[in-house]
Protein backbone atom coordinates (compact mmCIF):
# COMPACT_ATOMS: atom_id res chain seq x y z
CA UNK A 1 0.00 0.00 0.00
CA UNK A 2 1.18 3.36 -1.03
CA UNK A 3 -0.06 6.25 0.77
CA UNK A 4 0.28 9.69 -0.45
CA UNK A 5 -0.17 12.86 0.79
CA UNK A 6 -1.53 15.90 -0.87
CA UNK A 7 -0.48 19.19 1.23
CA UNK A 8 -2.17 22.31 -0.55
CA UNK A 9 -5.67 21.24 -1.94
CA UNK A 10 -6.56 24.50 -3.69
CA UNK A 11 -7.21 24.51 -7.81
CA UNK A 12 -4.49 22.90 -8.95
CA UNK A 13 -3.91 20.16 -6.05
CA UNK A 14 -7.71 19.77 -5.47
CA UNK A 15 -8.21 18.96 -9.19
CA UNK A 16 -5.26 16.50 -9.25
CA UNK A 17 -6.44 14.68 -6.16
CA UNK A 18 -10.16 14.43 -7.59
CA UNK A 19 -8.73 12.92 -11.17
CA UNK A 20 -6.21 10.27 -8.73
CA UNK A 21 -9.37 9.22 -6.34
CA UNK A 22 -11.83 8.99 -9.70
CA UNK A 23 -9.12 6.38 -11.00
CA UNK A 24 -8.78 4.83 -7.45
CA UNK A 25 -5.48 3.28 -8.10
CA UNK A 26 -4.95 -0.32 -6.62
CA UNK A 27 -2.92 -0.31 -3.38
CA UNK A 28 -2.86 3.90 -3.45
CA UNK A 29 -4.44 5.11 -0.56
CA UNK A 30 -4.57 9.17 -0.67
CA UNK A 31 -4.94 12.09 2.43
CA UNK A 32 -4.85 15.44 2.29
CA UNK A 33 -3.90 18.42 3.89
CA UNK A 34 -4.78 22.08 3.94
CA UNK A 35 -4.24 25.33 5.74
CA UNK A 36 -8.10 26.10 5.05
CA UNK A 37 -9.38 23.17 6.65
CA UNK A 38 -13.20 23.93 5.70
CA UNK A 39 -11.60 24.07 2.07
CA UNK A 40 -10.18 20.24 2.43
CA UNK A 41 -13.11 19.11 3.96
CA UNK A 42 -15.50 20.54 0.94
CA UNK A 43 -13.18 18.46 -1.28
CA UNK A 44 -13.46 15.43 0.28
CA UNK A 45 -17.50 15.63 0.66
CA UNK A 46 -17.17 15.77 -3.04
CA UNK A 47 -15.00 12.67 -3.82
CA UNK A 48 -14.40 9.44 -2.48
CA UNK A 49 -11.07 7.10 -1.15
CA UNK A 50 -9.70 10.52 0.30
CA UNK A 51 -8.83 11.24 3.90
CA UNK A 52 -8.23 14.74 5.54
CA UNK A 53 -5.19 14.98 8.19
CA UNK A 54 -6.34 18.03 10.66
CA UNK A 55 -2.53 18.81 10.98
CA UNK A 56 1.06 17.96 9.90
CA UNK A 57 1.71 16.04 12.31
CA UNK A 58 -0.55 13.29 11.73
CA UNK A 59 1.53 12.43 8.72
CA UNK A 60 3.79 10.07 10.94
CA UNK A 61 0.99 8.31 12.18
CA UNK A 62 -0.47 7.71 8.69
CA UNK A 63 2.62 6.62 7.82
CA UNK A 64 3.09 8.41 4.67
CA UNK A 65 5.50 7.21 1.45
CA UNK A 66 4.87 10.14 -0.67
CA UNK A 67 3.87 14.12 -0.26
CA UNK A 68 2.55 16.11 -2.75
CA UNK A 69 3.13 19.68 -2.76
CA UNK A 70 0.83 22.20 -3.77
CA UNK A 71 1.02 25.80 -2.21
CA UNK A 72 1.79 29.14 -3.68
CA UNK A 73 5.76 29.48 -4.02
CA UNK A 74 5.27 31.92 -1.84
CA UNK A 75 4.14 29.67 0.98
CA UNK A 76 6.98 27.00 0.09
CA UNK A 77 8.87 28.06 2.75
CA UNK A 78 7.08 28.27 5.91
CA UNK A 79 5.61 24.68 4.64
CA UNK A 80 9.05 23.21 4.45
CA UNK A 81 10.18 24.55 7.80
CA UNK A 82 6.80 23.17 8.82
CA UNK A 83 7.62 19.88 7.40
CA UNK A 84 11.17 19.66 8.80
CA UNK A 85 9.53 19.54 11.69
CA UNK A 86 8.97 15.09 11.11
CA UNK A 87 11.47 12.66 9.91
CA UNK A 88 11.15 12.29 6.18
CA UNK A 89 13.29 9.81 5.69
CA UNK A 90 13.04 7.65 2.99
CA UNK A 91 10.23 9.79 1.39
CA UNK A 92 9.47 11.09 -1.97
CA UNK A 93 8.78 14.60 -2.19
CA UNK A 94 6.77 15.68 -5.40
CA UNK A 95 6.37 19.11 -5.70
CA UNK A 96 4.32 20.87 -8.41
CA UNK A 97 5.63 24.54 -7.12
CA UNK A 98 6.32 26.67 -10.20
CA UNK A 99 10.15 27.83 -10.60
CA UNK A 100 11.09 25.84 -7.60
CA UNK A 101 14.10 23.84 -8.84
CA UNK A 102 15.20 20.28 -7.51
CA UNK A 103 18.29 22.25 -6.02
CA UNK A 104 16.23 24.50 -3.97
CA UNK A 105 13.82 21.67 -2.72
CA UNK A 106 16.68 19.57 -1.71
CA UNK A 107 17.71 22.38 -0.17
CA UNK A 108 15.08 23.24 1.73
CA UNK A 109 14.81 19.39 3.17
CA UNK A 110 18.85 19.40 3.61
CA UNK A 111 18.17 17.81 7.13
CA UNK A 112 16.32 15.06 5.86
CA UNK A 113 17.86 11.99 5.01
CA UNK A 114 17.44 10.10 1.29
CA UNK A 115 14.54 11.33 0.10
CA UNK A 116 13.51 11.14 -3.28
CA UNK A 117 12.32 14.07 -4.90
CA UNK A 118 10.28 15.01 -8.04
CA UNK A 119 9.47 18.01 -9.40
CA UNK A 120 5.93 18.04 -11.68
CA UNK A 121 4.34 21.07 -14.29
CA UNK A 122 0.54 19.85 -14.50
CA UNK A 123 -1.74 22.03 -15.99
CA UNK A 124 -5.52 23.05 -15.17
CA UNK A 125 -7.19 20.61 -17.70
CA UNK A 126 -6.06 18.19 -14.64
CA UNK A 127 -10.16 19.12 -13.80
CA UNK A 128 -10.79 17.02 -16.56
CA UNK A 129 -8.27 14.50 -16.79
CA UNK A 130 -6.57 16.13 -19.28
CA UNK A 131 -3.56 17.77 -17.73
CA UNK A 132 0.11 17.76 -19.86
CA UNK A 133 2.23 16.65 -16.77
CA UNK A 134 5.82 17.00 -16.84
CA UNK A 135 8.47 14.93 -14.42
CA UNK A 136 11.80 15.35 -13.46
CA UNK A 137 13.14 13.75 -10.40
CA UNK A 138 16.68 13.71 -8.63
CA UNK A 139 17.55 10.76 -6.60
CA UNK A 140 13.96 9.57 -7.79
CA UNK A 141 14.37 5.66 -8.13
CA UNK A 142 12.70 4.35 -11.70
CA UNK A 143 10.50 2.68 -9.21
CA UNK A 144 9.61 5.66 -7.75
CA UNK A 145 9.48 7.35 -11.36
CA UNK A 146 7.05 4.86 -12.31
CA UNK A 147 4.73 5.32 -9.21
CA UNK A 148 4.36 8.83 -9.64
CA UNK A 149 4.32 8.58 -13.69
CA UNK A 150 1.17 5.99 -12.75
CA UNK A 151 -0.73 8.85 -10.35
CA UNK A 152 -0.58 11.33 -12.32
CA UNK A 153 -1.47 9.70 -15.72
CA UNK A 154 -4.69 8.96 -13.69
CA UNK A 155 -5.09 13.27 -14.73
CA UNK A 156 -3.98 13.05 -18.43
CA UNK A 157 -0.77 12.41 -20.08
CA UNK A 158 2.34 12.44 -18.51
CA UNK A 159 5.90 12.89 -20.44
CA UNK A 160 9.04 13.04 -18.51
CA UNK A 161 11.40 15.95 -19.65
CA UNK A 162 14.92 17.23 -18.04
CA UNK A 163 14.85 19.91 -15.26
CA UNK A 164 16.38 22.52 -18.36
CA UNK A 165 13.34 22.59 -20.57
CA UNK A 166 10.98 22.75 -17.38
CA UNK A 167 11.06 26.38 -17.83
CA UNK A 168 9.67 26.19 -21.25
CA UNK A 169 7.16 23.65 -20.55
CA UNK A 170 5.60 25.61 -18.05
CA UNK A 171 5.16 28.55 -20.67
CA UNK A 172 3.95 26.39 -23.43
CA UNK A 173 1.73 23.82 -21.30
CA UNK A 174 1.36 24.82 -17.35
CA UNK A 175 0.07 28.36 -18.23
CA UNK A 176 -1.54 27.30 -21.87
CA UNK A 177 -4.52 27.07 -21.09
CA UNK A 178 -5.28 30.68 -19.87
CA UNK A 179 -3.54 31.88 -23.18
CA UNK A 180 -5.97 29.50 -25.01
CA UNK A 181 -8.91 30.91 -22.94
CA UNK A 182 -8.27 34.23 -23.76
CA UNK A 183 -8.35 33.53 -27.42
CA UNK A 184 -11.97 31.21 -26.80
CA UNK A 185 -12.89 34.43 -25.11
CA UNK A 186 -12.34 36.96 -27.36
CA UNK A 187 -13.68 35.36 -29.90
CA UNK A 188 -17.02 34.51 -28.29
CA UNK A 189 -17.25 38.19 -27.16
CA UNK A 190 -16.76 39.26 -31.03
CA UNK A 191 -19.76 36.61 -31.82
CA UNK A 192 -22.00 38.05 -29.15
CA UNK A 193 -21.43 41.49 -30.37
CA UNK A 194 -22.79 40.18 -33.76
CA UNK A 195 -26.02 38.23 -32.51
CA UNK A 196 -25.33 35.12 -30.89
CA UNK A 197 -25.69 34.50 -27.46
CA UNK A 198 -23.15 33.30 -24.91
CA UNK A 199 -24.65 29.69 -24.91
CA UNK A 200 -24.55 29.45 -28.97
CA UNK A 201 -21.23 31.00 -28.73
CA UNK A 202 -19.61 28.86 -26.40
CA UNK A 203 -20.73 26.17 -28.44
CA UNK A 204 -19.28 26.69 -32.13
CA UNK A 205 -16.65 28.50 -31.09
CA UNK A 206 -15.74 25.81 -28.62
CA UNK A 207 -16.27 22.93 -31.80
CA UNK A 208 -14.21 24.82 -34.23
CA UNK A 209 -11.35 25.12 -31.57
CA UNK A 210 -11.23 21.74 -30.91
CA UNK A 211 -12.10 20.66 -34.15
CA UNK A 212 -8.59 22.77 -35.53
CA UNK A 213 -6.43 20.90 -32.98
CA UNK A 214 -7.94 17.73 -34.21
CA UNK A 215 -7.07 18.31 -37.98
CA UNK A 216 -3.98 19.50 -36.97
CA UNK A 217 -3.01 16.51 -34.98
CA UNK A 218 -4.40 13.85 -37.62
CA UNK A 219 -2.71 16.15 -40.96
CA UNK A 220 0.36 14.65 -42.42
CA UNK A 221 0.51 18.65 -43.97
CA UNK A 222 2.21 21.41 -41.61
CA UNK A 223 0.38 24.05 -39.95
CA UNK A 224 1.78 26.49 -42.57
CA UNK A 225 0.30 23.90 -45.67
CA UNK A 226 -3.08 24.10 -43.57
CA UNK A 227 -2.96 27.75 -43.23
CA UNK A 228 -3.03 28.18 -47.01
CA UNK A 229 -5.55 25.31 -47.92
CA UNK A 230 -7.94 27.95 -45.46
CA UNK A 231 -6.75 31.19 -46.94
CA UNK A 232 -8.76 30.78 -50.54
CA UNK A 233 -7.40 33.52 -53.04
CA UNK A 234 -9.73 36.76 -52.53
CA UNK A 235 -11.71 35.28 -50.00
CA UNK A 236 -12.39 36.00 -46.32
CA UNK A 237 -9.94 33.93 -43.83
CA UNK A 238 -6.63 35.85 -46.00
CA UNK A 239 -7.87 39.12 -44.92
CA UNK A 240 -8.19 38.01 -41.16
CA UNK A 241 -4.84 36.83 -41.71
CA UNK A 242 -3.07 39.65 -42.92
CA UNK A 243 -4.52 41.73 -39.89
CA UNK A 244 -2.64 39.24 -37.74
CA UNK A 245 0.33 39.53 -39.23
CA UNK A 246 0.38 43.30 -39.67
CA UNK A 247 0.14 43.31 -35.95
CA UNK A 248 2.49 40.97 -35.25
CA UNK A 249 0.57 38.24 -33.76
CA UNK A 250 3.11 35.68 -33.77
CA UNK A 251 5.24 37.76 -31.89
CA UNK A 252 2.96 38.32 -29.62
CA UNK A 253 2.31 35.05 -28.31
CA UNK A 254 5.78 34.65 -28.45
CA UNK A 255 6.45 37.70 -25.89
CA UNK A 256 4.11 36.27 -23.64
CA UNK A 257 5.72 32.65 -23.62
CA UNK A 258 8.97 34.55 -23.45
CA UNK A 259 7.32 36.15 -20.23
CA UNK A 260 5.72 33.38 -18.47
CA UNK A 261 9.14 31.46 -19.21
CA UNK A 262 11.42 33.86 -17.31
CA UNK A 263 9.37 33.64 -14.61
CA UNK A 264 9.18 29.52 -13.91
N1 LIG B 1 -3.07 27.11 -11.07
C1 LIG B 1 -2.45 26.46 -12.04
O1 LIG B 1 -2.94 26.41 -13.20
C2 LIG B 1 -1.16 25.76 -11.78
C3 LIG B 1 -0.52 25.87 -10.57
N2 LIG B 1 0.68 25.25 -10.36
C4 LIG B 1 1.33 25.38 -9.06
O2 LIG B 1 0.47 24.80 -8.09
C5 LIG B 1 0.61 25.47 -6.85
C6 LIG B 1 -0.75 25.83 -6.29
O3 LIG B 1 -1.42 26.70 -7.19
P1 LIG B 1 -3.00 26.90 -7.06
O4 LIG B 1 -3.63 25.59 -6.74
O5 LIG B 1 -3.41 27.62 -8.27
O6 LIG B 1 -3.06 27.84 -5.78
P2 LIG B 1 -4.27 27.98 -4.73
O7 LIG B 1 -4.04 29.24 -4.01
O8 LIG B 1 -5.56 27.73 -5.40
O9 LIG B 1 -4.02 26.74 -3.73
C7 LIG B 1 -3.02 26.72 -2.74
C8 LIG B 1 -3.59 26.03 -1.52
O10 LIG B 1 -2.55 25.83 -0.57
C9 LIG B 1 -3.07 26.03 0.74
N3 LIG B 1 -1.92 26.29 1.63
C10 LIG B 1 -1.14 27.40 1.69
N4 LIG B 1 -0.16 27.22 2.62
C11 LIG B 1 -0.34 25.97 3.13
C12 LIG B 1 0.34 25.21 4.10
N5 LIG B 1 1.41 25.68 4.77
N6 LIG B 1 -0.12 23.96 4.38
C13 LIG B 1 -1.21 23.47 3.75
N7 LIG B 1 -1.89 24.15 2.81
C14 LIG B 1 -1.45 25.39 2.49
C15 LIG B 1 -4.05 27.17 0.58
O11 LIG B 1 -5.00 27.15 1.64
C16 LIG B 1 -4.68 26.84 -0.79
O12 LIG B 1 -5.82 26.03 -0.64
C17 LIG B 1 1.49 26.69 -7.11
O13 LIG B 1 2.78 26.47 -6.59
C18 LIG B 1 1.53 26.82 -8.62
O14 LIG B 1 2.77 27.29 -9.08
C19 LIG B 1 1.29 24.48 -11.32
C20 LIG B 1 0.69 24.33 -12.52
C21 LIG B 1 -0.55 24.96 -12.87
O1 LIG C 1 0.76 31.04 -13.00
C1 LIG C 1 1.49 30.20 -12.44
O2 LIG C 1 2.54 30.54 -11.89
C2 LIG C 1 1.10 28.75 -12.46
C3 LIG C 1 2.16 27.91 -13.10
C4 LIG C 1 1.57 27.43 -14.38
C5 LIG C 1 0.18 27.87 -14.33
N1 LIG C 1 -0.07 28.56 -13.27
Amino acid sequence: MKRVLFIGLGHMGGSLVSGIAKKAIPGVELYGFNKDVEQAENLAKKIGNFKILKNLQDLEKAAIDVIVIGVRPIDFNELAEELNQYNLANKTIISMVNALTLDKMDSAFAKQKDLSLIRMMPNMNASIQESVTALTSKNASEAQMNFAKELFQACGFVTEIPESKFATFAAIAGCLPSYVFTFYQAIVQYAEEHGFNHHEAMEIVGAAITGSVHNAEQNTNSLATMIKQICVPNGSTIEGQKVLEANDFDGIIKKALKAANDKA
